[in-house]
């Protein structure tokens, strides 16, 4: 090939659209093999222009794999160094390349999701999978997303401090105990406060995280109202402390678990991304959800190759098939469905329906129930767009199926699955409760390539299913 050929080829390959990294990694190959030391320049940008997509060109953004190649490409024809280096890329780009193309068949919807997850194994087990920080791990949403993304290829390692989950008598958190039976994978785990700056710092320091999963936090509605300060303290500062940790450990690609309540009363229905956020939320939990936001989108704009994507949660219920993991509310639940189950199977003796005046078909509230493993793969299929795509900036996203179910039809589902009757009695409404809630998925549909898979009646077999192998939660009966 002439440098007149070869200088035309890189260029168009190294600035291909889209899904591009097997495309560049190709330039990349042909730079190494070109001619001269003037290569290194542009092996050098191109390195850098993959850097975004660390998460799984890992070995080729590091210092030392850069300086073999530079010492490469300066070496002479013949002699030992540029054979046995070339021979090593080469097998790696092979591996790399069938990975690609499988991924890109599967993202054709061509191949089966299994194949995607063959693909990230492949990743995984050729490149190096992408290791994430979870805070807030051992808890519901926590113990589902660490269990999805292990499944998924993803290396994980855990942090919790115990306020809403449970530790064993050995201090270890019994949710990820048991998501390590489910995956058979060993999950690193931790006990560690994110308000804690200083053992987050040591953290930050021993892994080389690729990304992390924020959710620890408070969350009592009711609760916070009651303790302003301990909620903004605790939900600012932990989220503070890791914007912190990123600057400085270098760490670009941060999910925040943010909440439906950041839209206060809906102003339109289905719920979009772009309706008006911030205006009339009615307690500090919300205000929290809504403040952490409003940091993360100025950090995105002051860190323009940082990838923050806020997840807006609508109603999280059910537990995984297993029946293994679930949601574990401490003393009487706040949220409809736990309570509901705990009324099903004879541990509390009626649900009082809060309201039944409201506008809405049966008169009680409506809300966007979403099955827990769907949520859950929602944080891998943001990290999978991270990879994809290698710099997304900040984005937002509604998690939830897009259809409101009133409280009498949860009733009514639950009754179906567990086969029992679920008393109820009407009460007044609750302050600050809203006839109806439920939003447009759309947007995950279209860039995640996420939507919910799971129905109602999942929800609430599974739901049955975790309450009755877990009558007290996870601790043993
Ligand atoms: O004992 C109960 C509990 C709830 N409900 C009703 O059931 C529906 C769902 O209530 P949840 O408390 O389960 O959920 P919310 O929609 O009120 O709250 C959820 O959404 C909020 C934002 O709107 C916050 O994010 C919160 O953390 C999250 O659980 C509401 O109509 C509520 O009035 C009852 O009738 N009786």
């Amino acid at each position: 090939m002439s440098q007149k050929q070869l200088d035309s080829v890189t260029k168009a390959l190294s600035t291909y659209p889209g899904r591009d990294k097997a495309i560049r990694s190709l330039a990349f190959y042909l730079l190494l093999h070109a001619p001269g030391s003037v290569r290194q320049k542009e092996l050098q940008a191109l390195a850098k222009q993959l850097s975004g997509c660390r998460l799984v060109m890992r070995q080729f953004n590091h210092p030392s794999m850069i300086k073999a190649c530079q010492m490469l490409l300066q070496t002479k024809k013949g002699d030992p160094i540029e054979y046995y280096a070339g021979a090593g890329v080469t097998i790696i780009y092979t591996v790399y390349g069938v990975a690609e193309l499988i991924a890109w068949l599967a993202d054709a919807g061509i191949l089966a999701l299994d194949a995607a997850r063959w693909y990230r194994y492949c990743l995984y087990l050729w490149i190096g999978g992408m290791k994430i920080l979870v805070t807030g791990a051992a808890g519901f949403i926590g113990s589902h997303t660490v269990l999805e993304l292990v499944e998924s290829g993803y290396d994980v390692f855990c942090i919790d401090n115990f306020v809403n989950a449970v530790a064993d008598d050995q201090g270890r958190p019994v949710s990820l105990l048991r998501v390590a039976e489910i995956t058979g994978k060993q999950i690193p785990f931790e006990k560690c406060d994110v308000c804690d700056i200083n053992q987050l710092d040591e953290i930050f320091k021993k892994h080389k995280f690729d990304g992390l999963i924020h959710l620890a936090a408070l969350k009592a509605v009711g609760e916070s109202v009651a303790k302003p300060y301990d909620y903004y303290s605790n939900n600012l500062v932990a989220s503070l402390n890791l914007i912190k940790m990123c600057q400085k450990y270098g760490v670009k690609n941060f999910i925040f678990s943010s909440s439906a309540t950041v839209y206060g009363p809906p102003k339109e229905l289905p719920i979009t991304e772009n309706s008006p956020t911030g205006q009339g939320i009615t307690n500090p939990y919300g205000q929290t959800k809504y403040m952490m936001e409003q940091i993360l989108i100025d950090v995105g704009k002051a860190e323009p190759d940082w990838n923050i994507v806020l997840l807006r949660y609508f109603n999280p219920v059910g537990a995984h098939k297993s029946g293994k993991i679930g949601e574990d509310p401490k003393g009487v639940p706040n949220n409809l469905m736990p309570f509901v189950s705990q009324v099903a199977i004879g541990k509390l003796p009626v649900l009082t329906i809060y309201g039944d005046k409201f506008d809405t078909p049966d008169g009680t509230g409506v809300r966007d129930y979403i099955h827990i493993v769907d949520l859950a793969k929602g944080h891998v299929k943001a990290l999978d767009r991270i990879k994809a795509k290698g710099h997304i900036g900040t984005e937002i996203y509604n998690l939830g199926t897009g259809t409101g179910y009133s409280v009498k039809e949860m009733v009514a589902a639950m009754e179906k699955a567990s086969g029992r009757k679920i008393s109820t009695k009407i009460g007044v409404p609750r302050p600050g409760d809203v006839a109806t809630v439920y939003c447009d998925p759309a947007l995950a549909k279209e860039k995640l390539n996420w939507q919910a898979e799971f129905g109602l009646d999942d929800m609430c077999c599974d739901l049955w299913r975790w309450q009755t192998q877990n009558p007290n939660g996870f601790l043993e009966a």
